[in-house]
């Protein structure tokens, strides 16, 4: 993207509220104009004394400027100032819309950490350009443009000057600019790099401490700001040069007018006060420019933010639901796969030529070792992930053509990690249905075996969990999960080891929440603990994305497959079984 498209397109998200730009914009004018008539006022006064003529009308006016000028820079600045920071507040909403919409595979590709940080840059620069944009230098470029013509009105020899000066204000930025385009981009991504660092170390804090990581983490970090520095330094040398250049530029401009004007004075084809006021004006022009010069390196510094907050937008864009997309209404729970695959993004792993059906009521079972491809699966049926190929129907209708939210209103899911949020457990257990009474969130913990823990808590139901839960232990996390999912009450049931912290009192005590909760519903369980899914209509054995084998527990139990070697290994099924059943058939 060329800078002015990067530009343009940044002024699609601020150009709201136009009506109040606009009278930013006016009085913005009125405040160039002063600034203009300021040094021609100066040059008149000591005209007025030199000729000793009466100067009070003037210095009124001028300190009248003056009082005028501070009333409408603060007002300016107030009205610039909530503009922004409304501007700012709003985007960062609606970016965080779209951004936490997107689909798991999504977040992992690009990276949670990265999309924040990229968000958070983004709406900070957008933020900072256009309240200094709005505040200062607005009334500066109009400043600019009325100054040249006003100096050319009163002589064109000494203009001419000023025209040279703002040339070569103007070159020296753009070729500085040129060559440190590549460095810039660069620049940002090193500062991607330390940010995910330093997230991805104070989120694993507990890993960093065990395994005395803090000296090496802290190492690493360095080498990377080292890296960001080097890339760094030269962008900066090449601006420090720029400043340097732009005040010899600055200084030979002022000597030229002091000369050429002085041969003019004495000439007598200029008075002293018309030299006084183009020194005014080279003083303004001077002070504008470099203040443009500064607006102009963080344009250009921005540059790159920007286009990465756009890039990140348009992966966002391109994944927003169809405008006919249907609603799942009234679902009974009959889930069918038909010939499903799935790859990960840059990766072998996924799943392959999934097919089955499970009738409304069911329990199905998915076991398999560990990456087969389990959780892989029920996230398919969530529309976590798309399918590259083929469709699962719920009652018959294919959820591709459904929004994702009534898809995700008929299913409940307990997760492997519990996911909880940092927030108060009663606020956790009712994200299963927000507008639950106390009554009824508290019913949902006693079926989850959790109303004990929890009202052993100095603040029962407001006790805050901490992020990620870590202010509770492993059990009591998945009990609130699992409370939020009976909570939910939707005819779709998926457990994803939902049990496997709980000890095994505690399990007992939940099983029979979870058996109540399954009647009726189709479930979904994953477990490695295969005492959990004896109960299961339906088992699914899975292996590297693929169904090795599938049927009724008993079924594959009986026969001599992974599923009865992995029985046997869990000690539920003797070879004494195996062979009895075998001879049985
Ligand atoms: N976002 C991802 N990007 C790339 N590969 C992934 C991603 N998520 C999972 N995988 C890989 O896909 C495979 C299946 O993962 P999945 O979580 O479905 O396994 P699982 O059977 O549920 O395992 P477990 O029993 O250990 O929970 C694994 O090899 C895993 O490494």
């Amino acid at each position: 993207m060329s800078l002015f498209q990067v530009y343009a397109r940044a002024l699609q998200y601020l150009a709201v509220h136009k009506f109040r730009v606009g009278a930013i914009v006016i009085a913005n004018i009125v405040l160039a104009a002063i600034t203009i008539a300021e040094p021609i006022l100066f040059g008149r006064i000591i005209d007025a004394i030199s000729s000793q003529k009466d100067v009070a009308p003037m210095l009124l006016l001028w300190a009248g400027f003056g009082v005028f000028n501070t009333i409408a820079f603060v007002l300016v600045s107030r009205e610039a100032d909530r503009l922004a920071h409304g501007r700012r507040a709003s985007l960062l909403t609606e970016a965080f819309g779209r951004i936490v919409s997107m689909p798991l595979s999504w977040h992992s590709q690009r990276g949670t950490s990265n999309a924040l940080h990229t968000l958070l840059r983004a709406c900070e620069t957008l933020f900072g350009l256009w309240l200094e944009f709005m505040r200062q230098h607005l009334a500066t470029a109009v400043a600019l443009m009325l100054l040249i013509p006003t100096a050319f009105a009163m002589d064109v020899r000494l203009s001419l000057i000023l025209v040279v000066l703002g040339a070569a204000y103007v070159m020296i930025s753009k070729v500085v600019m040129s060559r440190t385009k590549e460095g810039q981009a660069a620049v940002e991504g090193h500062y991607h790099t330390v940010f995910s660092h330093v997230s991805d170390s104070i989120s694993n804090v507990s890993v960093v401490h065990s395994y005395n990581r803090i000296e090496a983490e802290t190492r690493e970090l360095k080498k990377f700001t080292q890296r960001l520095l080097s890339a760094q330094y030269p962008v900066l040398d090449w601006w420090a040069l720029a400043s340097g250049l732009n005040r010899i530029a600055s200084t030979i401009s002022m000597m030229a007018i002091l000369v050429i004007g002085t041969v003019l004075v004495q000439r007598g084809e200029l008075g002293v006060g018309e030299v006084i006021a183009f020194i005014g004006f080279a003083n303004l022009l001077i002070g504008r420019l470099d203040q443009m010069k500064a607006f102009a390196t963080q344009i250009f510094e921005a540059r790159a933010k920007l286009e990465d907050f756009f890039q990140l937008e348009d992966s966002v864009q391109d994944r927003e639901e169809p405008a006919d997309a249907g609603e799942l209404k009234g679902v009974v729970g009959e889930v069918e796969f038909r010939d499903i695959s799935f790859d990960f993004a840059n990766s072998a792993q996924g799943v392959r030529n999934v097919s089955f059906k499970a009738k409304a009521g069911q329990t199905i079972a998915i076991v398999g070792p560990t990456g087969a491809g389990k959780t892989t699966l029920v996230n398919l049926l969530q529309r976590v992930h798309e399918p590259k190929h083929g469709q699962i129907l719920i009652d018959g209708v294919d959820i591709a053509t459904v929004t994702r939210k009534s898809l995700r209103r008929s299913i409940a899911t307990v997760f492997q990690d519990a996911g909880l949020m940092n927030r108060s457990i009663g606020e956790n257990i009712r994200l299963g249905r927000e507008d639950a009474s106390l009554d009824e969130v508290m019913a949902a913990a006693e079926a989850a075996a959790a109303s004990d823990f929890i009202e052993d808590r100095l603040n029962g139901y407001d006790t805050v969990v901490g992020e990620r839960g870590n202010r509770l232990s492993g059990g009591e996390r998945q009990r609130v999960a699992i409370a939020r999912a009976i909570l939910k009450n939707a005819p779709i049931l998926v457990l994803d080891e939902a049990t496997s912290a709980l000890d095994v009192e505690t399990e007992a005590r939940v099983k029979d929440a979870i058996d109540a909760l399954r009647k009726d519903r189709t479930t979904f369980i994953i477990a490695h603990r295969l005492s959990t899914v004896r109960e299961a209509d339906l088992v699914i054995f899975m292996d590297q994305g693929r169904v090795v084998e599938m049927g009724g527990f008993h079924e594959l139990s009986q026969s001599n497959g992974r599923f009865a070697a992995l029985l046997r290994a869990s000690g539920i099924l003797t070879d004494e079984d195996v062979r009895k059943s075998l001879t049985a058939a």
